[in-house]
């Protein structure tokens, strides 16, 4: 079966969700006829407030529902099924940096919040980490996604993957300055994991930051088949989700691992 996948490799405001909003709904528009024939569209990680995480109790989003409520209108009115990159999710304890997924009738398929905290970008000290798994089906493929710094954690893709994950999604704001680091772990956990990869980066920068953007799909052999540079770019490509059967019979990884002695 083929899937036409988009990647929405974009800039984001820092600290204005309703600019980001509109940003996405304008790409959207002026996309409409590339958008045409997507089956699953991926938004990159915090496209909301980006990383202005010490303003999180003002700018953060009131238990997802803004965010919820945009991203299930625009998979229904657009017709495909969307990977809603991630959003800061805030109440009155904490916020945690989380990813909705939804089909094309705008029906959430997933909600899962990062699971490691990636301290070079002070996220300890202004979320707290999910503790539940990332696995969905979309489109009728058993998927997967990750946040970002969650790539660095083979063991936790692995948990997913050896449940049966054919498609591993992951949003990011992965700076440029470790770009070479994002390629070749996308790149890696394609081959360890015989799965397909689709990876969503954002692009420009912030008080602190530079991004890298780097949008891949990459198959389950490893190989690239579609990557954007570093500027804004509606990245696309059509992956045949059989691929992952065949690669898997024939070097049987997943039936060859001896987690008894690991
Ligand atoms: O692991 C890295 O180098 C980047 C991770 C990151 O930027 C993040 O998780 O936000």
């Amino acid at each position: 079966m083929n899937l036409k996948i988009g990647c929405l490799q974009m800039d984001v405001t820092y600290g204005n969700p309703e600019e980001n909003r509109e940003s996405i709904q304008r790409k959207i528009n002026y996309l409409h006829k590339e958008l045409n024939n997507v089956d699953i569209l991926v938004l990159p990680e915090l496209w909301d407030t980006g990383y202005d995480l010490s303003r999180l109790s003002q700018i953060g989003d009131w238990e997802g529902r803004t965010a919820q409520s945009f991203l299930s209108k625009l998979a229904r009115q657009n017709d495909f099924s969307l990977i809603g990159g991630s959003i800061a999710k805030t109440n009155e304890q904490s916020s945690t940096n989380t990813m909705y997924a939804y089909n094309r009738n705008g029906v959430k398929i997933v909600e899962y919040s990062k699971a490691h905290l990636f301290q070079l970008m002070d996220e300890h000290h202004y979320l707290n980490s999910g503790d539940q798994k990332g696995s969905f089906e979309i489109e009728g493929v058993p998927s997967t996604g990750m946040i970002c710094y969650d790539l660095r954690f083979p063991e936790w893709i692995r948990t997913h993957t050896s449940e049966g994950a054919e498609i591993l999604f992951v949003v990011a704001q992965w700076p440029l300055a470790r770009i070479d680091h994002w390629r070749s772990l996308l790149i890696s956990r394609a081959i360890e994991n015989q799965c397909y990869v689709i990876a969503c980066n954002r692009v420009g920068e912030d008080p602190k930051t530079e991004f890298g953007g780097h949008s891949m799909v990459i198959n389950p052999w490893g190989g690239v088949i579609s990557e954007a540079g570093t500027e804004e770019t509606f990245l696309t490509a059509t992956i045949d989700v059989d691929e992952v059967k065949r690669i898997r019979k024939q070097i049987p990884i997943f039936q060859d691992r001896r987690p008894e002695i690991y």
